[in-house]
């Protein structure tokens, strides 16, 4: 069990780097540059991806033990503390802290005990939606507030019903893998939908509903694109024009990152 802990535990952290290393992404840091960001650079993220490699194997035991909800809980806050620290306060990654949470301890469950893991939606629901519905984020949080004012669907409304857009954007990757070949342009394709279709509370937070409304236009302008070249270029005019209204779709890189980690997981178990 420890081997599976360490296995799923290094395919998230390479998940959370393969997020970190795609360009263009509208506003967001990466090995090129920092986006939208003054706080954020590359070295930050790395270290944050390092940070959370315990946390990650915590929740595949966790899983196997089928622990609480409260007991999950804790593990994320403690993570949460680890990442502020080696970021010396900064936001890296709460998104995937939480995201992350549920779904590898949702697999680890089923993995461990030789049951199918296209079932994690629905385990997720089974496990952890009753505790979901009363679980309280904090109230003064930039997405608390954006939901509350815009009555938005929230990351905790989508855990509740079992990730719903992570499992649709899983099924869409894998019909781009399977009419194309060039990795960037497919992982843009993946990117883009994901931003086409979330409610990502960090672009409200930063540029009210209409910059959320205007992310996703452009993204569904650009998924629609069928050559790798127009799209990498529109891909890159528009992390230009995103930096420029300091724009930035955190909560997609989040919800990317963990994509990329099932389609890696669906590779090796199924
Ligand atoms: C439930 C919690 C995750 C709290 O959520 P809440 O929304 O209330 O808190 P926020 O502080 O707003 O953080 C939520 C982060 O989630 C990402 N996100 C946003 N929208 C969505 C979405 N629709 N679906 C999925 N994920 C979403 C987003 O994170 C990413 O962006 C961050 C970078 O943001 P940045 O632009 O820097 O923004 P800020 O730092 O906020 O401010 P400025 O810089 O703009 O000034 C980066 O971190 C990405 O990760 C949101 O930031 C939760 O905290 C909670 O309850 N935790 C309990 C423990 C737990 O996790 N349990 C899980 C297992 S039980
Ligand atoms: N690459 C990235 N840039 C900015 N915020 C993020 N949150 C998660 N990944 C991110």
């Amino acid at each position: 069990m420890q081997e599976l802990a360490q296995q799923l535990s290094n395919l998230a952290k390479l998940a959370l780097y393969q997020e970190l290393e795609t360009y263009p992404k509208p506003g967001l840091v990466s090995h090129i540059d920092n986006g939208s960001h003054t706080d954020m650079d590359h070295a930050i993220f790395l270290r944050s991806i390092n940070a959370l490699g315990g946390y990650f194997h915590e929740l595949v035991m966790a899983g196997i033990n089928n622990v609480s909800f409260d007991k999950l809980k804790l593990l994320a806050i403690a993570a949460e503390t680890r990442m502020l620290k080696v970021t010396n306060g900064i936001n890296t990654h709460r998104g995937a802290i939480f995201v992350f949470g549920l779904l590898i301890p949702g697999l680890s469950y089923l993995i461990s005990r030789g049951l199918d893991s296209e079932t994690l939606s629905a385990t997720i629901i089974k496990n952890y939606s009753s505790d979901l519905l009363i679980h309280k984020p904090n109230p003064a949080s930039h997405g608390s507030k954006i939901r509350e004012q815009y009555q938005l669907e929230g990351i905790i409304d989508s855990a509740c019903k079992g990730f719903p857009l992570i499992f649709a954007a899983l099924k869409e990757l894998s019909s781009y893998k399977e009419c194309y070949t060039n990795e960037t342009y497919i992982r843009l394709k993946l990117f883009f939908y994901i931003m086409q279709h979330l409610d990502d509370t960090n672009l409200v937070y930063r540029g009210g509903i209409d910059a959320l409304k205007y992310a996703k236009i452009e993204a569904a302008q650009l998924s629609k694109i069928e050559c790798n070249k127009m799209q990498y270029d529109a891909a890159l005019s528009l992390h230009h024009d995103f930096i420029s209204k300091n724009l930035s779709p955190g909560g997609s890189a989040d919800v990317f990152a963990a994509v990329v980690f099932l389609d890696m997981v669906r590779q090796i178990w199924g």
